[in-house]
């Protein structure tokens, strides 16, 4: 009765939407599908009496998640991930709130832009084991999950790769625990939060129990790397990382146990994060290999550059980024043509609002379909082809009249992914390194086939994009690279 509603399907008395709720796999399809058919770059969907609207362009996202962000930026909460297994105070996950700016704040100031260098030793360093790994095994997606596990381990609590496994088989027992709580709809508390006090041995309060012991995981989680962190600090051999860095600030003054919550949901969450159940930054990686066996013509031209700049062999660092434009295009195709989150993580409205007429519910989840942003045509002419030399002008460099798809797909507004920075440069130095020292091929059966990839992504229900497992070999690219890597191995 307040005002007019963005367009969008019929709604049903009581139900509203529910039955036109994208449902299934690749939901940012649908949603785009929808904004074409009501001709409009924002749809509004009510589903019992739970109002969304989806943004589909640049200009809307803009002009409501980035301009009136202080508006737009809090968090949809579900019962039962949030409240009864208490996730709620990490921070990629809760309201708008003072926790949440303390958190983030700490994060930011710690992975700063301002010093993109802090993290590069680090990072060359898992790096370079996963060359190693690559010329031994040919389960791509383990080597790739344990490459970044074991960086992140050490950013976050300088924990090394020998001691951080028994950590990391936590948190992803824990984060598969978010996986399942955190799909909308997956338990009846969300939807009847009064349920979360019927006792346990109450018929059908199964969640109760399940709700318990991922609270449990949640604590282990959390507290067992943070307390291992501020043993090394004790003993005085402390590695640098972001837990180490907030701890020699505490403000002696001030409340020391509030700021050591503060940090250790500010680390849980930045570990966490890079472990959730798609895994961005792994995902991203794998469908440059599949990108990469898709179009062999592409890598043949990423090879070209490396070895023009770098010499054949020669592994690449962070300081040849500005010589090599075609692997920085690749990245940003990587990033643009099947981004890993192509509707970021959901926004939720804290006020009425009113835009081009339309009124918006106090209370609305806003959804920014960034896989229709990227794929706009009028931006990406072609979106649907892997072309990295979309962002090099005719010189060779890099466009930068071509929209840098890194300003969508790591989100909007005050909710951007604070870690993109070291994602960018993960990716970039995993895609640069790789390449310099391996072809990446087809795999072939035992009778000498090619096994082509089916090139095609996951299309179950996730908020999260990721190709299908394929097979694929990395052949070093000379005998002189083999041998060094073999060495490398046996010294490791
Ligand atoms: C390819 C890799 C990655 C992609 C595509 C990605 C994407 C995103 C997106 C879309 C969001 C939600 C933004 C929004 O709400 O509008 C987000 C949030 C977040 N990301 Fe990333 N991310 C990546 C890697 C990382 C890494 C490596 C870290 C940590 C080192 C990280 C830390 C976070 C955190 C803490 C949040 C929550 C921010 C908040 O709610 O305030 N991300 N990310």
């Amino acid at each position: 009765s307040k005002g007019k509603l963005p367009p969008g399907p019929r709604k049903l008395p009581i139900v509203g939407n529910l039955f036109n709720m994208p449902s299934g796999g690749q939901v940012w399809l649908a949603y785009a599908r929808m904004c074409h058919e009501y001709a409009s770059d924002i749809i509004h969907l009510s589903a019992l009496g739970n109002s969304v609207i989806v943004l589909n362009s640049a200009k809307s996202v803009s002009d409501l998640l980035e301009k009136r962000s202080s508006i737009y930026s809090s968090r949809p909460q579900l019962t039962m991930l949030h409240d009864m297994i208490g996730w709620k105070d990490a921070f990629s996950f809760s309201p708008y709130n003072d926790t949440w700016k303390a958190q983030r704040k700490l994060f930011t100031q710690l992975i700063t832009p301002s010093d993109p260098a802090r993290f590069y030793p680090k990072q060359i360093h898992a790096t370079h084991a996963l060359l190693e790994h690559l010329l031994i095994s040919n389960d791509i997606m383990k080597e790739l999950h344990h490459w970044a596990a074991v960086l992140i381990m050490d950013i976050t609590y300088g924990i090394n790769s020998k001691e951080a496994e028994p950590y990391i088989t936590t948190a992803i027992e824990a984060l598969d625990s978010i996986a399942i709580a955190g799909t909308p709809g997956a338990f009846l508390v969300d939807m009847l939060p009064f349920l979360k006090y019927v006792p346990e041995w109450f018929p059908g309060a199964g969640f109760k129990k399940k709700a318990k012991k991922w609270s449990e995981l949640r604590i282990k989680m959390t507290e067992k790397p943070f307390i291992a962190a501020k043993k090394q600090i004790v003993k005085g051999n402390a590695v640098e990382s972001l837990t180490s860095l907030a701890l020699e600030n505490i403000d002696l003054n001030q409340n020391i146990s509030y700021q050591e919550d503060i940090i250790k949901g500010t680390a849980v969450t930045s570990y966490g994060v890079l472990l959730t159940g798609t895994h961005q930054v792994v995902a991203a990686v794998n469908a440059f290999i599949l990108a990469m066996l898709l179009n062999m013509d592409i890598q043949r031209q990423a090879h070209n550059e490396l070895d023009r700049v770098l010499g054949p062999g020669n592994l690449p660092t962070f300081d040849d980024e500005s010589s090599l434009p075609y692997i920085s295009a690749i990245v940003r195709e990587v990033l643009r043509h099947n981004p890993i989150t192509p509707l970021a993580i959901p926004h939720l409205l804290i006020q009425d609002d009113i835009y081009k007429d339309y009124f918006l519910l106090k209370g609305t989840v806003v959804i920014g379909n960034a896989w229709s942003i990227l794929h706009d045509e009028e931006t990406y002419p072609d979106p649907s082809v892997f072309n990295p030399s979309r962002f090099l002008d005719k010189n060779g460099r890099l466009n930068t009249d071509v929209m840098d798809p890194a300003l969508i797909a790591f989100g909007f507004g005050r909710r951007i992914c604070p870690g993109r920075h070291i994602a960018i440069a993960s990716i970039w130095i995993a895609i640069a390194s790789v390449l310099a020292c391996y072809n990446i091929e087809k795999e072939v059966d035992k009778h000498g086939n090619v096994i082509e990839p089916s090139g095609k992504w996951f299309s179950g229900p996730s908020l999260f994009n990721r190709p299908l497992p394929f097979k694929c070999r990395f052949v070093p690219r000379s005998k002189e690279v083999e041998v060094a890597l073999k060495a490398a191995l046996d010294t490791n």
